[in-house]
């Protein structure tokens, strides 16, 4: 992903912390970021902040996505309610890369009362910079469209 791309971020009081930290870093490096909320640590319900993220995305007005809870379960159930969302929750590097390769994931879930700053933040620039490899995996992620279609 280049960084003139555009990204947007979103959670609940659970990952505020860590959405804060991930925007930052984001913005220091020179992507666009829109902060869906919230904008301060009172109690508030995840969905709120994870469903515009995710419609923003799937209607491409945004790059990317990212989403944060306390788990970053709630967040991701939420994404992937919304058609044209691929939401990965990712709590390790691994994943961060293969999600991208084979899912072709357009949001990234994590929770900041799982991971730690510095592995988020790795986590986020493997998401960014790893590319969809496609072949067998473009006609599996084209079954989720038709999934999608019939729902
Ligand atoms: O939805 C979640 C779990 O899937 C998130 O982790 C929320 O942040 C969490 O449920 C919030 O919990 P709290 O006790 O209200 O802080």
């Amino acid at each position: 992903m280049t960084k003139s791309e555009k990204i947007a971020i979103g959670g609940d009081h659970g990952g505020f912390e860590l959405k804060e930290f991930i925007k930052n870093h984001l913005e220091h490096q020179g992507y666009q970021v829109e902060d869906f909320g919230t904008y301060d640590k009172s109690s508030c319900d995840y969905p709120d902040f994870a469903y515009p993220v995710a419609k923003a995305v799937a209607e491409h007005k945004f790059d990317k996505g990212i989403v944060i809870c306390g788990t970053g379960i709630g967040v991701s159930i939420v994404a992937n309610k919304v058609k044209g969302v691929r939401c990965g929750l990712v709590h390790d590097c691994f994943s961060a890369k293969a999600t991208r390769q084979h899912n072709d994931t357009n949001v990234l879930a994590m929770g900041e009362r799982v991971v730690g700053k510095g592995l988020a933040q790795e986590i986020v620039d493997i998401w960014l910079h790893t590319e969809f490899e496609g072949g067998r995996h473009k006609k599996r992620v084209d079954k989720i469209k038709e999934v999608e279609k019939e729902n």
